[in-house]
């Protein structure tokens, strides 16, 4: 017989952990899903009209099921105590200092996390660990927890990785591609297995619950995010190509996508991918390579990071030397500050770089978002330890509420983040816009969005990245 799961409990809710265990919440009525943090403020947003995390259906599912069987809260005891099956869906950092520093994972939330409930759990529980960790975590944090464990008490450790992309979260998780479930092949942890396999089964097909051993789920999911950073690293590194050539990324991408060998998806040429996670995720392979001793796996894919960087900075170098080698108090219209459309996460955002190589260059940015705060955007700019940058900041950036405001009397616009306000046929009058800006007015479309034909009708001056200078 399996564990039927009736109190979960998550600790996080952020990104992943708001998300993942709303959707459970709001297919599962009969479990009890409560979402702990140790971020007081982070809560009450949650309980609040105004979720902390922007995604498109969010609110909908979380105003739905809050208050009877979704609950947010920093009471992790209470909450730990009550629930049988624990997600652990903290935040994994790259490691700032010490061992590592630079590629490993920083795996201190996830060991505090781990630490808490053994601390104050009184009956038995499956730990299920939904961050993206290093290869063989769930040992580590099995450890622990055995070492806690008593004849009335015993922990199954499950690892469940996420694979939901911002932007699309809800739907992600209403209509996920799988769910990989890893746990240890013994009697036991296949029991644990097949209760967390009966939640999802509330609503995802059972021929997409995967279930593997643990080791397998852990690496499964850096090696997921890897072969989608690799993707775009490839044809960011064709887009240069392209750009000496004649030849036009989106041709060269479509073209190649119709192979159903390769398929269309993670093929748009960018100014380089941003987000919490590819970055993050290869350096930590990178460095699991490295303990391995396994020189040639790291140096492979450390590659695709090295390649983003240089997409960046070659981004940069297009524009200053557009815009006759000098950009030095020009005005610089950034458009989108996000990592991708649809979310207002700015974490490694390509417009961070971007925006802070046009400041050391001297120009004045002024930046429009729909989505990421002012207080936000300063906070990425910022350099605190390295140098108080605080006085250029307010001389150099200013922030627009659109798209217009940002152009006014600029000399160039950057598209940086894809968002379908920018998009020349959907909203934006980019007529109105040219005869605003200095002339000859410069546009930079770092994300392959706009009708160059059509802006260059207008008069602009338009530059696309993967496309040869017209
Ligand atoms: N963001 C994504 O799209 C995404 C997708 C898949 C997987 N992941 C992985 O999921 C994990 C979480 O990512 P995220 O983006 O949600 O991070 P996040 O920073 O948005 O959220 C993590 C939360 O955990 C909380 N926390 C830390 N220690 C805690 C503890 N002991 N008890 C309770 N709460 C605690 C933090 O306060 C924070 O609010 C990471 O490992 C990440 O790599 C993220
Ligand atoms: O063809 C493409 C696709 C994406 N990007 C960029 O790549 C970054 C990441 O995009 P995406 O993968 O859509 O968003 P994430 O939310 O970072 O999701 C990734 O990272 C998550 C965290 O691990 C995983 O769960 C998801 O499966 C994985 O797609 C963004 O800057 C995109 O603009 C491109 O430049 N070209």
């Amino acid at each position: 017989m399996t564990t039927q799961v009736k109190k979960i409990c998550c600790l996080g809710a952020g990104y992943v952990g708001g998300p993942t265990c709303a959707v459970i919440a709001y297919k599962c009525h009969d479990i009890d899903v409560t979402i702990v943090d140790l971020n007081e403020s982070r809560i009450a947003a949650w309980n609040s009209d105004h979720l902390p995390i922007y995604e498109p259906g969010l609110d909908k599912i979380v105003f739905e099921r809050r208050g009877k069987n979704l609950f947010f809260t920093t009471q992790v005891e209470q909450s730990v105590l009550e629930a049988d099956l624990i997600f652990v869906s903290v935040n994994t950092p790259t490691k700032k200092s010490g061992l590592g520093a630079g590629f490993a994972a920083d795996l201190a939330y996830v060991e505090s996390a781990t630490r808490q409930i053994a601390d104050v759990a009184k009956s038995s529980k499956i730990v299920v660990e939904k961050s993206t960790v290093p290869c063989r975590t769930a040992e580590s944090m099995r450890t622990i927890l055995e070492a806690n464990s008593n004849e009335n008490i015993r922990f199954d450790i499950l690892s469940n990785p996420e694979f939901l992309a911002e932007g699309t979260a809800i739907n992600d998780l209403l209509n996920p591609d799988r769910v990989l479930i890893g746990g240890l092949q013994t009697p036991e942890g296949m029991k644990a297995q097949q209760a967390l396999v009966e939640v999802y089964a509330h609503w995802v097909p059972t021929d997409r619950i995967i279930t593997t051993n643990l080791w397998s789920s852990e690496l499964s999911k850096l090696a997921a995010n890897a072969l989608l950073a690799q993707r775009i690293s490839s044809i960011n590194a064709l887009s240069a190509i392209c750009e000496a050539t004649g030849a036009d990324i989106d041709e060269v991408a479509y073209a190649c996508g119709r192979d159903t060998r390769i398929g269309p998806k993670f093929l748009k040429a960018s100014v380089g991918f941003g987000g919490s996670c590819f970055q993050k995720d290869i350096l930590n392979l990178v460095y699991l390579s490295e303990q391995l001793n396994l020189p040639e796996v790291a140096a492979y894919w450390k590659q695709v990071v090295d390649l983003n960087e240089y997409q960046k900075k070659r981004f940069v170098s297009r524009v200053i030397k557009t815009l006759f080698n000098t950009i030095t108090n020009k005005k610089i219209a950034i458009f989108g500050f996000a990592f991708k459309k649809d979310t207002g996460d700015t974490r490694e955002s390509a417009a961070i770089t971007l925006c802070k190589d046009f400041i050391q260059e001297n120009a004045k940015v002024r930046i429009y978002d729909p989505k990421v705060t002012t207080e936000q955007i300063f906070l990425d700019l910022s350099e605190p330890g390295v140098v108080d940058n605080t006085k250029q900041l307010k001389n150099r950036v200013t922030i627009a509420k659109s798209a217009y405001e940002a152009s006014e009397d600029a000399d160039a616009i950057v598209i940086t983040t894809e968002w379908d306000e920018f998009k020349v046929s959907i909203e934006l009058d980019y007529q109105k816009i040219y005869d605003q800006m200095h002339k000859p007015a410069f546009i930079f479309d770092g994300r392959l969005i706009l009708d160059a034909e059509k802006l260059r009708n207008i008069g602009f001056r338009v530059h696309t990245i993967g496309r040869a200078e017209a």
